[in-house]
């Protein structure tokens, strides 16, 4: 259990002292003082590696030139490349050295193979298949070479509730190998070792496959990234290379061009989570026609340029950086039959809605031939409703309760006072690092609210000798991917970060979250702790809750603990109660005084469902596949399950968010 039993709804001031007994707690005294005069902190002395195979941007990749037993388990014994294919203009014997993402122009401009190539390796099923291009062994220990297995709770995704709403909804894929996929999606799908689809995968694969726009919610970690590239991939294979429009015909010299058609463009609200999804389509596209790209600020606009101009099939944009290309002609929306928001909710808050809508509506991206696709863990219903203006005839797909999080994550909430905090943080970290019995990378991830909090923190936490980075909206660029370069490998196992590190990013090991600051909305809370506990993987998450900051989120912390059947302290249980009599008694008094029964908390919205979302079924159709069994009800049938009129107003697009100035 987390917290006292106590009768008062407080715990006693000095509860969490010493329970851990570290003897490190020193210069955190004076933490709130110390906001005034600490200089920023940027730990930048702890080793260096940023050109790793996570390279951010266009750099070159590392090259291991070591014969490991990866070649052996991806079968490279028995290879043999003839040179000539049909056509006779390829000559493959370069594509060991060079890389589709190397410094090498050449080997950039993408090399297409419209009949395949001719192998002599009777294993190599993907020879002859239309533009298809051989292995290359040293680019595959590039991009698959330290890929981490899944968790041993993965099996527990599978019993997760599915529902689906909307017309004719295709039925879901059982497995990678029997889908509609292309064989080369399917191999470099091997290639990752994923063995079997995620929920959200198996539902999404078909649906983008057939065609149709899709709002999905599912929980964080749970494979939302590869929900949405597997088929878009798959089926950019299926169709080939597109006509580039006026004269720009000849895409082998697409170097030679001002501007860049991509076919897929993927947003992403923060550069980090860019990356990352760029990182994930270079993988993905391996042996393919298609060259990813991406985009982001704080990056010299000239070196993505340069990058751009050596063609760009799958783009992976933050959208401010993307509108300024666009509006200096280096990139045309025209060929775009993919649209991906990842993280919808939040593109489309009012934060970056005025740039999605100018992208989406001002350029020149195709309406119709368009495929519309969101995704998130979070769905606010204002902006559910939203989100319609950008689809047509979609499909929305929830796996589990829209918000949940995931069984995985064992959450505690200790109540501290504010002065009190970093003593109880370094606790926790001694505790954890003491606990930790074996080798294995164990890492801690604390948010905060503010940037200034979070170079502070920082600071105080090296000074006690805990190896900590921090990352926020105010450090550079190189700072930033630096930061997020040295917790990924270890050197700092701490990183102190605002809300730029909260959504999307998968960072392995991450088996702590504290959120030494709580945030105002629960969806953040969502996203901020789903930083671990990631695909079938096991994690912790402490939130340290004060009354004077936190009240607003009491409600639902608790419909959450709940959800997820977690521990709720009773502190948090007996501050909800005195809210609700605080409530009550309001509402009396403004009844007494005439006024109607408006209750301020509840707004009108929209027909909800029993998952608090709005209604989204255009033909009054529900499809449910629980444990793989599908039950379809019609409308007069599921209408009995929904709830209509007023409804709680749990969350909202956050506009107000101290870290706003991070996109
Ligand atoms: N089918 C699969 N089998 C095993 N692992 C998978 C599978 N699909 C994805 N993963 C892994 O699961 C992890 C989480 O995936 P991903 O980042 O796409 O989650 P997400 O749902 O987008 O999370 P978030 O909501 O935080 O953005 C990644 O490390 C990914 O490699």
């Amino acid at each position: 259990m987390n917290n006292s039993a106590s009768n008062s709804p407080l715990p006693p001031r000095n509860q969490h002292f010493n329970r851990i007994g570290n003897n490190r707690s020193n210069s955190y005294s004076n933490f709130n003082t110390s906001f005034k005069n600490n200089k920023p902190f940027y730990n930048n002395n702890q080793g260096s590696n940023l050109s790793n195979s996570r390279s951010f941007g266009s750099n070159s990749a590392i090259w291991n030139d070591n014969k490991s037993d990866y070649q052996k388990k991806r079968g490279f014994n028995n290879r043999v490349f003839n040179n000539n294919n049909s056509n006779g203009n390829n000559n493959w014997n370069d594509t060991k050295s060079d890389s589709v993402f190397n410094n090498n122009r050449k080997a950039n401009y993408a090399k297409l193979c419209p009949n395949g190539y001719v192998s002599n390796d009777p294993n190599d099923k993907l020879a002859n298949i239309p533009f298809v291009r051989p292995r290359d062994e040293a680019l595959e220990e590039v991009l698959f070479g330290h890929q981490s297995n899944s968790g041993i709770n993965f099996d527990k995704y599978q019993d997760i509730p599915v529902e689906a709403s909307g017309r004719n909804i295709p039925d879901p894929i059982d497995s990678f190998t029997d889908s509609e996929l292309h064989e080369l999606m399917k191999f470099n799908i091997n290639l990752s070792g994923f063995d079997i689809p995620t929920p959200v995968q198996k539902s999404s694969v078909p649906i983008i496959t057939h065609g149709r726009d899709l709002m999905a919610c599912a929980q964080t970690g749970s494979g939302k990234t590869g929900a949405f590239l597997f088929p878009i991939l798959s089926s950019c294979f299926k169709t080939g290379p597109p006509t580039i429009p006026k004269n720009n015909t000849n895409r082998y010299d697409s170097y030679m061009q001002n501007c860049c058609y991509p076919v897929a463009l993927v947003l992403a609200p923060t550069r980090e989570l860019a990356i990352q999804i760029f990182d994930e389509a270079k993988k993905f596209s391996y042996r393919s026609w298609v060259k990813p790209c991406v985009v982001y600020g704080g990056q010299r606009m000239l070196d993505q340029v340069r990058e751009l101009q050596k063609g760009c099939d799958l783009l992976v944009a933050t959208p401010g950086r993307l509108c300024d290309l666009i509006d200096r002609g280096r990139i045309s929306l025209c060929l775009v039959r993919y649209l991906v928001l990842d993280e919808a909710d939040r593109m489309l808050d009012m934060g970056f809605e005025g740039q999605i809508r100018n992208i989406v509506e001002q350029n020149d991206m195709p309406t119709e031939d368009r495929q519309t696709l969101m995704f998130s863990a979070t769905f606010p219903s204002d902006i559910q409703i939203l989100a319609r203006d950008f689809l047509k005839d979609y499909i929305f797909l929830t796996i589990g309760r829209v918000g949940s999080t995931s069984e995985n994550i064992t959450q505690t909430v200790e109540y501290v006072e504010e002065d009190e905090k970093v003593s109880l943080l370094m606790d926790i970290l001694a505790a954890d690092e003491s606990q930790a019995n074996d080798n294995s990378l164990r890492l801690t991830l604390v948010f905060v609210e503010t940037k200034r909090q979070a170079d502070i923190l920082a600071n105080i936490l090296t000074d006690n000798n805990f190896q900590t980075t921090s990352i926020h909206g105010d450090r550079t660029q190189y700072e930033r991917e630096r930061a997020l370069d040295l917790f990924r490998r270890g050197v700092t196992p701490i990183m102190v970060a605002t809300a730029v590190a909260a959504r999307g990013l998968d960072i392995p090991n991450v088996t702590h979250v504290v959120n030494f600051d709580l945030p105002k909305d629960i969806d953040d809370y969502v996203h901020r702790i789903g930083r671990t506990g990631r695909a079938g993987n096991v994690g912790k998450a402490t939130a340290f809750f004060n009354i004077e900051h936190d009240k607003s989120i009491v409600k639902d912390l608790i419909d959450l603990l709940e959800e997820a059947k977690q521990d709720i302290p009773k502190f948090l249980l007996d501050i909800r109660l005195e809210m609700d009599y605080e409530q009550r008694a309001k509402q009396q008094r403004y009844h007494n005084r005439g006024g109607g029964a408006f209750n301020p908390n509840y707004r009108y919205i929209s027909r909800l469902n029993k998952n608090n979302t709005v209604d989204h079924r255009k033909d009054k159709e529900v499809t449910t596949y629980l444990s793989g069994k599908k039950t379809t009800v019609t409308s007069s049938n599921s209408m009995k399950a929904f709830n209509g009129g007023f409804i709680p107003y749990t969350s909202s697009a956050n506009a107000s968010n101290v870290e706003n100035s991070w996109f």
